[in-house]
């Protein structure tokens, strides 16, 4: 009776926690059919610190409009909460008899729903069975051949999401069609072309699943009867048009996994009825007993695929760069090649061990002159530089990269480029720690006030008032450029002011040094052997 009344709790817990979230739309479709990517949104998704350096499992679903795609996600939505954020796998994850179902949103009717594609705002932290911490991101996407969309928007989405996720479910209504296999075209080109020229295969999970499937007598409902359909249907036979045999073959070499399940209609409550909310209570038992099987499959820890590019894992960071990339290549053709697609990847690849190697810099350097760490030397500084610089260097090299040396080498020139720019900016910051050219402006009126003070009493000792006059206009002077100077400092306001009289104490200093007789050499250079921090603030100021 208590745990009873525990799960419930747990699970009203799941569904409060599961609201919080919601679909968030990174990708949106313009009305010149273009599409637009929400780059802060997927930053603020993908750069988080605490799944930034996960591989990511990216499950998508795929298919034709009015399908149930999003109202299946909602069910995802559900395991995943339930065994990852509240580590309770399996038994009652399906929920509540009268829980109205929520999540990506959905709605009956005959009109499109879901436009461009949808990334949940929470990342579920997940292990799979060998340790490895990943995290899980579902993305729902833009139904195919409503009447709003072109061709080319329609294949653009099928190919972005294909080519984004580890696992992708192709969403089909009562069978698996010629057409439906003809759809896949575009990126199994693309998919051909990476294959030749990265070697390995380039996709990882093809998951087919059937709606609304009519015949288990021919074949039952679930894993084993979609095995004997896709058999059926994926086949090369002789005789058969050279295309239909080719697009086969190419699901066959692309993929690592190519499934595919049968699920029952929902019942009529679940595909006529307008009032109908999701709840359990108004779906067919079979229909539930069947997600109890097909959702574990996809997103058990063991089951989880993660995702690869080019041999590689794709980090949730590194993902971001495979977005933006990819957008930018379907935005910019009327349909790009596979050439371009594969240059694309290339680039996004690249840009992936640039900004690890840039991680690698940063990390090194934040210990060397981090905003806590007291100041160095310019010289030790520099010297740090250099190593954190190969450092970094070395690690982007290690990495395996696609578009051969060619580009491996132009985007190392980048990198070093901005790693200089970046250590212009930590040096300026490294010597804003520097006690001597802080002190340096209120030191010079400091000196100032004391020599107008001395002026001023030495023309009253021996009765010269000119003098007088002239000490204390200097003191004055002094005191009073002092006192505007820290009121800027420590209020911050009046920078501009600030700066001003930071360039006044430096002209009276250098015109003093001006006026001084030259240090003997060999004083000079064993003052600049013993003190490197001085040596180096008055290079400067020279
Ligand atoms: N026949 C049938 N209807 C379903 C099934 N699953 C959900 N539905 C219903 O299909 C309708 C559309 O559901 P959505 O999840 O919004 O469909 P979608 O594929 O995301 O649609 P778009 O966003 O327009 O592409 C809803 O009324 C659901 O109740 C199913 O397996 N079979
Ligand atoms: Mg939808």
């Amino acid at each position: 009776m208590v745990v009873k009344l525990q799960q419930k709790l747990l699970f009203k817990a799941n569904m409060e926690s599961l609201s919080s979230g919601q679909g968030i739309q990174v990708v949106r479709p313009s009305e010149e059919h273009t599409f637009l990517l929400d780059e802060e949104a997927l930053q603020r998704l993908l750069l988080r610190e605490d799944v930034r350096d996960r591989p990511v499992v990216l499950v998508s679903v795929a298919g034709a409009y009015r399908k149930g795609k999003s109202f299946l996600l909602d069910f995802f939505l559900r395991y995943l909460d339930r065994t990852y954020n509240n580590g309770e796998g399996g038994g009652e994850w399906l929920g509540r008899e009268d829980e109205a179902l929520k999540g990506f949103s959905w709605r009956g009717g005959s009109d499109r729903h879901t436009t461009g594609i949808h990334l949940w705002s929470q990342p579920f932290k997940a292990s799979l069975s060998n340790g490895e911490k990943v995290v899980v991101l579902l993305m729902d996407t833009q139904g195919t051949f409503d009447s709003n969309s072109t061709v080319k928007d329609n294949a653009t989405v099928f190919a972005l999401s294909t080519m984004l996720s580890s696992v992708q479910i192709y969403n089909l209504s009562q069978n698996i069609e010629e057409d439906d296999l003809q759809h896949l075209q575009l990126f199994m080109e693309y998919g051909r072309v990476a294959k030749d020229e990265i070697g390995g295969k380039p996709f990882q999970r093809l998951q087919f699943l059937v709606r609304d499937w009519s015949y288990p007598y021919d074949h039952p409902y679930g894993a084993v009867g979609g095995e004997q359909l896709l058999k059926k249907r994926l086949t090369v036979r002789e005789g058969q048009h050279e295309e239909l045999q080719r697009v086969r073959q190419d699901i066959a070499r692309c993929f690592e996994d190519v499934t595919c399940f049968l699920m029952p209609y929902p019942g009529t409550k679940v595909s006529t009825d307008p009032q109908f909310s999701g709840k359990l209570s108004d779906i067919d038992g079979e229909f539930k007993s069947c997600l109890k099987k097909l959702v574990p499959m996809l997103l058990a820890p063991e089951n989880l695929v993660t995702k690869k590019i080019g041999g590689q894992t794709v980090k949730a960071r590194d993902l971001l760069n495979y977005f933006k990339s990819y957008v930018e290549v379907f935005n910019s053709e009327e349909l790009p090649n596979p050439m371009t697609i594969l240059q694309a990847t290339a680039e996004a690849n690249n840009t992936s061990a640039s900004s690890e190697a840039r991680n690698v810099y940063e990390t090194l350097m934040e210990e060397v002159c981090g905003g806590t760490k007291p100041y160095l030397s310019q010289e030790v500084l520099d010297d740090e530089h250099r190593k954190c610089l190969n450092k970094a260097l070395h690690a982007f090299e290690s990495k395996k990269k696609m578009g051969g040396a060619e580009m491996a080498d132009k985007f190392k020139d980048l990198l070093v480029k901005d790693l200089e720019e970046l250590f212009k900016q930590l040096s300026a910051h490294n010597e804003g720690k520097n006690v001597h050219s802080m002190l340096s402006t209120p030191l010079v009126f400091l000196a100032l006030l004391l020599v107008g003070y001395l002026l001023s009493v030495l023309g009253s000792t021996f009765g010269v008032q000119t003098a007088v006059a002239l000490g204390q206009a200097v003191t004055l002077g002094a005191a009073g450029m002092l006192a505007v100077w820290l009121y800027t400092r420590w209020t911050g306001s009046g920078r501009e002011i600030g700066m001003q009289l930071d360039d006044i104490a430096i002209k009276i200093k250098s015109s003093v040094n001006f006026m001084m007789p030259p240090k003997p050499s060999h004083l000079s250079s064993s003052y600049e052997h013993s003190n490197t921090t001085s040596t180096h603030t008055d290079k400067k100021e020279r």
